[in-house]
This record gives C-alpha cells, sequence and structure tokens, in this order.
C-alpha cells in the first residue's frame, strides 16, 4: 500500500482545502543534505543514530541508556554484529585464525537493505547472530518495526560511507584500550564460554590491530564523542534531549495548545502495544483498550473548571480542595464511542451521555443521521467521545453539531485514544478553542484514509463484531432505540 502526501489525502477526504504547515529544519538535517520534511510538519523517516566504538567500550551500555530514557518514543536498535557473514565449513575450521574485526567480515548490502526497508515504514527480519557457533540462522530471525529513531551500533558501523550517509547522528564511544581489554576477557570468558588464552590470542592478532587500522579512524566522522561510555550520564541526557527537539514529537501540541497527549509511561506504551497488535485476543483488546480509555478520561476531566472548596478533615484540620464541575455530559460517537461510556459514568456519578450517529457515505462523505443529546446540552461541559481521530470528518460533523446546540466551542473537550495528525489539524483549524485529549498521535493515515500505525476497526474489536459483514445495520437500530 503506497502513501499519498497529507495534503493530497485531506482534500481528498474532506472536500476542503488545507492550507497545511510546513516546517522547516528539524530533523531533516542529514549528512547527505537531504531533509525528510511532510506537508503536515510531521516527518515521516525515522531518526536514525549511529553508535561506534571499540569492542567492549561500551556501545550497548549506552544504546540501552538512550533507549530507557527515550521510552516514550518507538526506537529500535540494529546491531552491527547481525550482519556477520556466516563462516564457510573450511573457516569454521580454523576460526581462530578468522578476523571478526576487519570491515570485510560484515554483511553491508544486508544491512543497508534492511535499512532502506525500515526507512520507508516496511518490518524488517533482523538475524539473531550466535557467538558461540558463529551462525546468524541458528535461532529465528528478530522482526523489527519501523520506528521513529533507529540505532545503529557497531565497531565498524562508521567504515561504510553507504551506512554513513543514513545517519542523522553520529557518536562514537571512546573507552581506554585498558578497559576495553579487561571488560572483554570478563565478557568473553563469561558470556561467550572461551578461555582467556584465546581471548588475548584474538585480541592481540585481530582486535588491537582493527582498532587501530579501521576503529580508531572513524572516530572523526562522529558528530559526539562520549569518554567514558555509560559512565557519563551527562552526555547521555544531552544526546537524547538533542534526540527529542529533532523528532519534534510535541510539534504538533506546539501549534495547538489546546491539544493534550497524555505523558507516555512504559505502562501506557505496555498497554499500546498490546491493543494495536492483531493478535490480541478480543478479551485481552478489551481490557486495556478500557485501562487506556480510564486515563484518557481522567485526563480530560483534569481540564473541566473547578471551584475552590474547603472541608474538615477528620482529625478537624481545614483542607483547602475543589470542586468538581457539576455541569457536564458525555456524548458518544456511535458506535466505537460507547465503549467509552463505561469509563466516563465510572468517573462522573450519573452522568448524563448523549449519542451522535455519523454515517460515512463513499468515500469521503460523512452525514449526521441519528443524534440523541441531553436538552439542556448548551449550558453544560461537553466530553466529546470517540476512540480514534482519523481524518477529522467525523469529529468535525460531531462537533459542529454541538456547536449548533449552543455548546460554547470552549466547552467540549474531544476524548480520543489515537489521533492522526491530519485530523487534529482539521479539527484544531474549524475549532480552535475545543480541547483535544488523546494517548498518542500517529504516524498518518493510509490510501484508504485508515489510521497507521492504528489499531484497527477499534468497534468491531471492541464490541468483537470482526466476522459480523453487516454491523451498522444492528448498530443503527440500537441507536434509534436510545440505547
Ligand atoms: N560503564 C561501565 N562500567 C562497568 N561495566 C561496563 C560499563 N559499560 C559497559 N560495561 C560492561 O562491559 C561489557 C561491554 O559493554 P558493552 O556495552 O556490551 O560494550 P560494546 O557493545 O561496546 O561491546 C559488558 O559486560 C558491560 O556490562
Ligand atoms: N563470532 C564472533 C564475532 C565477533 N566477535 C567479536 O565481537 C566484537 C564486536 O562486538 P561488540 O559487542 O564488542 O561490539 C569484535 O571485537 C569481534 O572480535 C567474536 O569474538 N566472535
Ligand atoms: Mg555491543
Amino acid at each position: 500500500m503506497g502513501s499519498k502526501s497529507v495534503v493530497d489525502m485531506i482534500e481528498a477526504s474532506s472536500g476542503a482545502h488545507f492550507s497545511g504547515f510546513h516546517m522547516d529544519g528539524s530533523l531533516g538535517a542529514r549528512s547527505n543534505g537531504q531533509t525528510t520534511t511532510s506537508a503536515s510538519g510531521i516527518y515521516n523517516e525515522p531518526f536514525v543514530i549511529g553508535v561506534a566504538g571499540g569492542a567492549a567500550s561500551g556501545k550497548t551500555t549506552v544504546c540501552d541508556m538512550i533507549i530507557q530514557q527515550l521510552h516514550d518514543q518507538r526506537v529500535v536498535l540494529v546491531n552491527q554484529d547481525s550482519f556477520y557473514f556466516n563462516l564457510t565449513e573450511e573457516e569454521l575450521k580454523r576460526v581462530h585464525e578468522y578476523n571478526f574485526d576487519h570491515p570485510d567480515a560484515f554483511d553491508n548490502d544486508q544491512l543497508l537493505s534492511a535499512m532502506e526497508k525500515l526507512r520507508h515504514g516496511q518490518a524488517v527480519d533482523i538475524p539473531k547472530y550466535d557467538f558461540k557457533s558463529y551462525k546468524s540462522d541458528v535461532s529465528p530471525a528478530r522482526r523489527v518495526n519501523p520506528s521513529d529513531v533507529i540505532i545503529l551500533e557497531g565497531i565498524l558501523i562508521f567504515h561504510d560511507p553507504r551506512i554513513r550517509e543514513l545517519m542523522n547522528m553520529k557518536i562514537f564511544v571512546d573507552t581506554d584500550a585498558d578497559v576495553r581489554l579487561a571488560r572483554r576477557i570478563r565478557r568473553d570468558t563469561g558470556e561467550k564460554g572461551r578461555d582467556i588464552a584465546t581471548v588475548l590470542d584474538q585480541y592481540s592478532k585481530f582486535v588491537k590491530p582493527a582498532f587501530d587500522d579501521f576503529i580508531l579512524p572513524t572516530k572523526k566522522y562522529a558528530d559526539i564523542i562520549i569518554p567514558r561510555g555509560g559512565d557519563n550520564h551527562v552526555a547521555i541526557d544531552l544526546i537524547v534531549q538533542h534526540i527529542r527537539t529533532k523528532l519534534g514529537q510535541h510539534d504538533l501540541c506546539k501549534i495547538y495548545p489546546n491539544l493534550y497527549v497524555i505523558q507516555s509511561t512504559f505502562q501506557i506504551r505496555g498497554m499500546h502495544t498490546l491493543i494495536r497488535d492483531s493478535q490480541t485476543t478480543k478479551h485481552d483488546f478489551v481490557f486495556y483498550a478500557d485501562r487506556l480509555i480510564r486515563l484518557v478520561v481522567e485526563h480530560g476531566l483534569g481540564h473541566l473548571p473547578f471551584t475552590e472548596k474547603q472541608v474538615i478533615t477528620p482529625t478537624g484540620s481545614v483542607y483547602t480542595g475543589v470542586d468538581f464541575c457539576k455541569r457536564l455530559c458525555g456524548v458518544s460517537v456511535v458506535r466505537s464511542g460507547e465503549s467509552m461510556e463505561n469509563a466516563l459514568r465510572a468517573c462522573c456519578k450519573g452522568i448524563k451521555i448523549g449519542k451522535i450517529l455519523i454515517h460515512r457515505e463513499g468515500d469521503n462523505g460523512q452525514n449526521l443521521i441519528y443524534e440523541k443529546l441531553p436538552k439542556d446540552i448548551a449550558d453544560r461541559h461537553v466530553l466529546l467521545l470517540d476512540p480514534i481521530l482519523g481524518t477529522g470528518n467525523s469529529a468535525v460533523q460531531a462537533i459542529s453539531l454541538l456547536v449548533r446546540k449552543g455548546v460554547p466551542e470552549p466547552n467540549i473537550i474531544f476524548l480520543n485514544l489515537i489521533s492522526a495528525p491530519q485530523g487534529v489539524h482539521v479539527v484544531c483549524k474549524k475549532f480552535p478553542r475545543i480541547k483535544i485529549v488523546t494517548s498518542e498521535i500517529e504516524t498518518g493515515l493510509n490510501e484508504d484514509f485508515r489510521v497507521v500505525p492504528g489499531m484497527g476497526e477499534f468497534g468491531d474489536r471492541y464490541f468483537g463484531t470482526d466476522d459480523d459483514d453487516q454491523p451498522m445495520v444492528a448498530v443503527t437500530a440500537a441507536a434509534k432505540n436510545g440505547s
């Protein structure tokens, strides 16, 4: 499935002219001068970081620390070790004479082809290298999905200019030779089960000369040199800060101050991982979707106005707190939005919840075909519920209705689980004073205007109607009965 430009898709989907945002700089500054801006200001290509340095200098440790700190981003680590050539029978017999530290030991063409796919949004299978058997086909390959950040790590990752060209940032981990040797002895005798004489022999015959001849000369390509590897927390913090700026992840929030993306944690990423996985069972999908919905609802409620309130605690002390906003209601966009009603009811006792049904006609038309709203909705703050903000067409229909009913724009909070940038642009441009609360911003829309990476047809997965070929008929009937 190919991808259209954001402008094309929005114009095709909404029929309205989309002027879009054209932002420069940021992520795009590659070593070859290429930039990767798109009309939405969201970068589609991943940010590629190269991490080189001598063996046992602490490259993997530094990468792990960066990944840990970038926990709210999709980051993958691709190790150059995975691309060692398999040894022939002859080479295996005389493995102690094989130079694993020479540039020719790596299949760079295979690495480049994997990177090409990842950069273009395709998943790849990366071989798992086994240091004991010297083979990369003993265990099944690791499936790596396209990500926001790709870290390429390896002793000679800066050696091939074609691989260097891919990198937005190059880091060289600079650790003293004696420290590297000491760590290598400990690692190779422990993890790789080698004896110390073999380790020392390999070091003097191949590792040290290759470091001097091939690895050290690539230090000049580095943008950042980290002395002391993983011990250098200051350098790692600065690198992470720089990556965050370059990713421009919060650019949408900067453009639209009324867009709130809830603070990501590993728990939240874990829940997203589960509900986005096409293999997840209905039961788990509902369980984790419910957990995420609850977080979004709680966050959304935090944006309601409040009044100060003082109470007397059981110790007789005065506690100065706040009183909940009383005049509020929910409105769910049938049918997916109904999945969010329970969480809202659980948070707001006795809350009134209205419904709106919007039916998609053809590729781009959206028609409002049913509504049942509280009569006094104009006097209430409205929490609009729909788990997915895609093109923004349904949202615009729903919000337009609320505004027609007299709800002031600032009194509308649109709650969803995932938002496509296109939808955010469309909604925020038309209704700049509403608030949107979401848990993740998506990459974009595909040719069929479906959110990617997305989570599929939310309503079907949540209500278990994946196999139902006429779900809308039943839903329309249910909605008309006011259920
Ligand atoms: N700062 C450090 N202090 C102590 N041990 C370290 C440090 N950094 C790395 N190590 C250890 O040294 C060995 C090599 O580190 P690693 O990060 O795997 O290096 P590389 O990927 O460059 O070969 C590992 O066993 C690791 O646990
Ligand atoms: N079968 C192999 C393959 C590689 N090596 C050594 O690994 C080092 C590179 O890995 P790092 O994690 O340290 O970057 C390199 O020095 C190779 O000599 C090996 O010993 N056996
Ligand atoms: Mg390593």
